[in-house]
């Protein structure tokens, strides 16, 4: 029998955090493997996709300090690899002026000095024309917001880690963990063992903390990611300086309707819908729940009055909910050399880099450089599962 080979750091997931925690990793010094379940690049979990939203609009205090550093380490990687990976497109939120959701995100970019820019009911149409503001709405635009160009970014950071000595084994699932002073990893094709281990599994995160006795209040849903075609072909693209946009509420569950402008496929704005139904990522294809596509096609046809309100492309796409929507980014209770990034909630990508440089602390008991505490696993007290 072959030795298993040895690690610094075992990283089990190549999506986009799983990517950033093994480039972090190899940057330290730590001889990084990172583990993939299928042939890469694929779209069958959560990262894939040519677009996903920067931005510092939350309703969240504790997201700004975080967002600035993402921002820079973002910046920092284009001038690295030489690749180019954010566009600054804005960020245009609307909402009822006096609902929870638009007066939070209103406000944290007040309170943080956060560049922003205050559009009223008369000259909305003038920064943004051919959008409907709803009746009673109010709008502003995230200023620094933008698009982030995602394959390319996994891409980008798989091959800087690459460069940096790090080992990627794809095609190649994590079938058992045994854990200890020494993690043993076992797989389809192999057994490895490290001194400390990441997961990073996205929506399988809960299938593979099962091998070390944990169950997170994790809910999977698959997101349908619709592609509506331009009446006129440029009316929203990006060169015309179209925004992305968010709703934080208003009537019809539009809270969580959101859009890119039109470029990654020439003639189509992307528009999407932040809730999906429940599934079960290996047989993701089996939840065929359209019902959000009926409140896009409402949307589009009131609001977006320059686009057919059918969508012409329908893509698939996870999310990981947590209770309350924010990441898990912690230790594993039972095993410290055990660090887990998980239930990203469908807003993790524009913090990649940071997640990655997060854990990469976390697995080598440094300090960590953010306050992780909303972060932690303890939050969900009663509603973990151990069979510890
Ligand atoms: C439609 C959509 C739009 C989004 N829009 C935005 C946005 O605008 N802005 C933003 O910031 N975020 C956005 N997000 C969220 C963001 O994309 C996710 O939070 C992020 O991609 C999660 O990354 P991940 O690495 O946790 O998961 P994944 O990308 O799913 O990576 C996990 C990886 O682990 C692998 N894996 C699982 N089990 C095993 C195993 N046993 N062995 C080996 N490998 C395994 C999987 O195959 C997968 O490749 C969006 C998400 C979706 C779906
Ligand atoms: O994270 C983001 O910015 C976006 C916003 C809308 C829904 C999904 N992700």
């Amino acid at each position: 029998m072959t030795r298993p080979q040895e690690y610094d750091c075992i990283v089990i997931g190549a999506g986009v955090q799983g990517c950033f925690t093994a480039y972090e990793l190899a940057k330290r010094g730590k001889k990084t493997l990172l583990l993939e379940q299928f042939i890469l690049p694929h779209t069958r979990g959560s990262s894939h996709g040519q677009t996903r939203i920067i931005r510092k609009a939350y309703e969240q205090d504790f997201y700004i300090p975080m967002m600035n550093e993402a921002y820079q380490l973002w910046a920092q990687l284009e001038g690295e690899a030489g690749v180019k990976l954010y566009r600054q497109t804005g960020l245009l939120v609307m909402g009822p002026e006096h609902s929870q959701g638009y007066k939070k995100v209103k406000a944290t970019l007040e309170r943080n000095k956060i560049p922003m820019v205050l559009l009223t009911k008369d000259n909305f149409n003038q920064h943004i024309p051919n959008v409907n503001l709803a009746e009673g709405d109010s709008a502003l635009v995230d200023v620094t917001a933008g698009v982030l160009y995602a394959d390319r970014a996994l891409k980008t950071a798989q091959d800087q880690f690459k460069k940096l000595g790090g080992v990627i084994r794809d095609n190649e699932a994590v079938t058992d963990i045994q854990p200890g002073p020494v993690v043993t990893v076992f797989t389809s094709a192999g057994v490895y063992r490290a001194k400390s281990a990441a997961i990073t599994a996205g929506a399988w995160a809960n299938k593979l903390l099962a091998h070390t006795g944990l169950q997170l209040p994790l809910e999977v849903v698959k997101i349908n990611v619709c592609y509506w075609k331009e009446k006129v072909l440029g009316t929203y693209h990006i060169n015309k300086r179209f925004p992305c946009f968010l709703l934080t509420e208003g009537e019809e569950s539009n809270y969580h309707i959101y859009g890119l402008p039109s470029f990654e496929y020439p003639g189509l704005v992307k528009v999407c819908y932040h809730i999906g139904g429940k599934t079960d990522p290996d047989v993701r294809d089996e939840q065929t729940d359209k019902s959000d596509i009926d409140i896009l096609k409402r949307f589009v046809a009131r609001c977006v009055p320059g686009l057919v309100p059918d969508p012409a492309v329908v893509e698939s796409c996870m999310y990981t909910m947590t209770p309350d929507s924010h990441f898990v980014l912690d230790h594993h209770p039972a095993y410290n050399n055990i660090v887990i990034g998980a239930g990203f909630s469908g807003h993790g990508f524009k913090l990649g880099p940071l997640i990655g440089k997060l854990l990469c602390e976390l697995s080598l008991g440094e300090m960590p450089s953010h306050d992780l505490s909303p972060f932690r696993i303890r939050r969900f007290q009663g509603t973990t599962k151990s069979a510890l």
